[in-house]
């Protein structure tokens, strides 16, 4: 679950008031998320017709500096036709609020619901989508370091320490021979732009075959731009476990991709090591919120191992078995 915050509806209801937006009708915790605080809004709308927002109340991994480059930027996809949620001024056109002590913003709602077990067809349809967006990031003038780079993976790991093997035995030693790899055989010259890096199913609304809406931007950054390939990549293509590889998925979201922006030989020569790079990214992240998250806490910790498991497979193959020939 991830409602950190709890703010009674009388406090959202006079936040409103800054907005034409309506009067509050109702207001909903969403389970769904990890990082911030997140509610369904219903009001009377503006024009009295009903309509729907999402509150959004920063916690604390989202660095309230970094929030005026997300927005920017989805002003900037948005206007450039991607699906993506837009934040919403008040009348004096703030987008960022106090609320409850917080960070708020009011953001747009978009339909649609995440596929747990995607189809070949919602696969290529999300490659397609964040093809789409990498075309539209394009002239995105923003930047923003990533702090899960690869120095942030070794800080994380130095984090982890001893902890590791309390996960699994032999955990630490896997991971310190990960990161020596990937120093070595990182590459250097690939594309950069503007990514999501974070693309899970999750992320990914959709009505049937057709994406409408890509949402949770708050790890977007600047890195290699088929990186967040590796990252869709890893997100889709797994049993939720990683334990079961579905190769059809892989080939579709390969298709998808390339049809909406193109993938270069040498993305493409390079897409394991990349793919192994994203694996270490979220086993470490998880890793580090099970040895830290108390076992009672609110919310459910995912499971690292699930992610050693990818990576043991991305060691193991080529580009042609990950992306079709
Ligand atoms: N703009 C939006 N439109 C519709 N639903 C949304 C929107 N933003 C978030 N949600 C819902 O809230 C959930 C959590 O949002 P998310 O941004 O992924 O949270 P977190 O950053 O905490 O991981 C999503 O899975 C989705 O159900
Ligand atoms: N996608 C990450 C965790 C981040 O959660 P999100 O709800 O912000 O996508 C993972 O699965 O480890």
């Amino acid at each position: 679950m991830a409602v950190y915050t709890h703010v009674p509806a009388e406090e959202i209801d006079a936040f409103l008031t800054r907005y034409d937006a309506g009067r509050l009708v109702s207001a909903k915790g969403i389970a769904e998320g990890v990082e911030n605080s997140n509610y369904l809004l219903e009001t009377t709308g503006a024009d009295g017709k009903g309509h729907r927002y999402i509150l959004t109340l920063y916690e604390k991994r989202v660095d309230e500096a970094d929030l005026p480059f997300f927005m920017d930027l989805l002003d900037h996809l948005g206007a450039r036709g991607c699906l993506v949620p837009r934040f919403i001024a008040d009348r004096e056109g703030k987008r960022l609020q106090q609320l409850s002590g917080r960070p708020a913003c009011l953001i747009e709602f978009l339909t649609g619901i995440s596929v747990t077990e995607p189809t070949p067809g919602q696969a290529r349809a999300a490659g397609m989508a964040l093809g789409e967006l990498h075309k539209a990031a394009q002239g995105f003038a923003g930047e923003r370091r990533n702090a899960l780079d690869i120095a942030g993976w070794h800080a994380l790991a130095a984090k982890c320490g001893a902890d590791f093997d309390r996960i699994d035995p032999g955990l630490g030693a896997r991971v310190a021979r990960e990161l020596a790899f990937l120093d070595a055989h990182w590459p250097a010259d690939l594309p950069r732009s503007v990514i999501h890096a974070d693309l899970f199913p999750d992320n990914v609304l959709m009505l049937g075959d057709a994406v409408t809406g890509l949402i949770d931007f708050y790890f977007s950054c600047t890195d290699i731009r088929a990186y967040d390939l590796a990252v869709t990549h890893s997100a889709w293509c797994f049993s939720n476990d990683g334990a079961t590889w579905h190769g059809a998925r892989g080939a579709a979201i390969g298709a998808g991709y390339a049809q909406a922006h193109g993938l270069s030989d040498a993305e493409r020569a390079a897409f394991p090591i990349l793919c192994r790079g994203a694996a270490l990214r979220f086993l470490l992240t998880r890793a580090y919120d099970w040895i830290n998250t108390p076992a009672d806490a609110l919310v459910t910790r995912k499971d690292p191992l699930a992610y050693l498991r990818r990576l043991d497979f991305y060691a193991s193959v080529d580009a042609a078995e990950l992306l079709g020939a």
